[in-house]
């Protein structure tokens, strides 16, 4: 029997294409593991499934700020790597795919160590810190989008589109109206703020509760240990994060307020669900969403809002304003065409497997 060993986290982005990825692999016969942090997000997201065995290691956050932790954290990088690469000596997986997030680092130079073919994927246009580092070192790297060719070295690009999960397009608009008893006479805006919610857009939505409810039923997936009990709207609902019921929900909304992460804007276009984009802004972050977030405004499929023009009348008029338009953003990411992503990146991994 052929094993894989995913790898992946640190938040839910750097997990889901693997969440992808994992039922076809265990339809095909695969012997599937997962290794992630002790006590990330993806551990949480990996032990639903049943046959996959998941193992920890320690880890070590790359900062791009000052820390007292990022002394501590050199050893427990190499603690991991010495984890990952015994680990990876005993289990012998015949290929390691990696997702990317600090979690993957020790485990993708484990793999080289222990001479294991290893394949990247990157969501995002510009590669991120994990991924800069295992590049040089892995096998093959798949990209999202088509740019991204720029920033790898010749011969190990394989630009394969968005790889997103099947069972999202399986939702039910009623079982979601039930899930939040909401009616259908009234749209639903979602608000994601990012796998990890986004402090700045919960503050931002929650001050425009009043008026945004007069048009809106809302839900709003506000991250872990944001919610804020003491609003009571009935045709408000805050969830930290959504796992099976996400499907229903996306089903049953309208139009949506998010962050810009490759992965959520990527399944909102597969579903075809208008979008005003919030990308996390460059002081925050390597920019990535600011260039996520340009490549889909320049096609037409949403509209941006910079963090630092966000208030709550230009969240509300902008919102406002996507809805009434609504069907020529649905036209235009009917245009976009949609490849079977998922089967290219299944098919590239069983060839380089050993
Ligand atoms: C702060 C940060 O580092 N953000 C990065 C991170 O974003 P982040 O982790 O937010 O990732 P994405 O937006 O790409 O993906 C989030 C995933 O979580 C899922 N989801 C979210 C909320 C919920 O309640 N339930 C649920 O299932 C979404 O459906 C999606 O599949 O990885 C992305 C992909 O590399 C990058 O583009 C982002 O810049």
């Amino acid at each position: 029997m052929k094993k894989i060993m995913f790898t992946g986290g640190g938040s839910a982005g750097h997990v889901t294409v693997n969440i992808a990825l994992i039922p076809r692999f265990l339809q095909e016969g695969w012997s599937v593991e997962y290794i992630g942090s002790e006590n990330g997000i993806e551990k949480q997201l990996v032990s639903a499934l049943s046959a996959v065995r998941y193992h920890g290691i320690a880890t070590g956050k790359l900062r791009r700020y000052f820390d007292w932790q990022n002394v501590k954290d050199p050893f427990k990088v190499a603690k991991g790597v010495l984890q990952a690469y015994l680990l990876i000596k005993r289990q012998k997986p015949n290929v390691i795919f990696s997702k990317g997030g600090f979690v993957s680092v020790p485990v993708v130079l484990g793999a080289w160590l222990n001479k294991v073919p290893f394949i990247i994927h990157e969501s995002d246009v510009t590669p991120g810190l994990a991924n800069r580092l295992s590049i040089p070192f892995a096998t093959g790297v798949c990209t999202t989008f088509p740019d991204t060719e720029t920033f790898l070295p010749k011969g190990k690009n394989h630009y394969v589109g968005p790889v997103v999960r099947q069972d999202l397009k399986l939702g039910s608009a009623d079982r979601g109206r039930q899930f939040c008893q909401f009616t259908d006479n009234k749209p639903v805006l979602l608000i994601m703020g990012g796998s990890l919610g986004s402090r700045k857009i919960n503050e931002t939505i929650r001050t425009g509760i009043d008026e945004l409810t007069k048009r809106f039923q809302i839900v709003h997936l506000c991250g872990k240990g944001q919610i804020d009990s003491s609003i009571h709207c009935p045709e408000y609902k805050q969830y930290e994060y959504l796992n099976e019921e996400l499907a229903d929900v996306l089903a049953m909304t309208d139009v949506v307020i998010s962050r810009a992460g490759a992965n959520s804007i990527f399944e909102l276009l597969a579903l075809r669900k208008p979008m005003l984009l919030i990308p996390l802004p460059k002081e925050q972050s390597r920019g990535d969403q600011l260039l996520n977030a340009a490549s889909f405004k320049k096609s037409g499929f949403c509209e941006v809002l910079f963090e630092e023009h966000l208030t709550v009348n230009t969240m509300i008029s902008e919102i406002v304003q996507l809805f009434g338009n609504r069907q020529a953003y649905i036209k235009n990411m009917g245009n976009f065409e949609q490849k079977d992503a998922l089967s290219v990146v299944f098919e590239l991994i069983k060839q380089s497997a050993k």
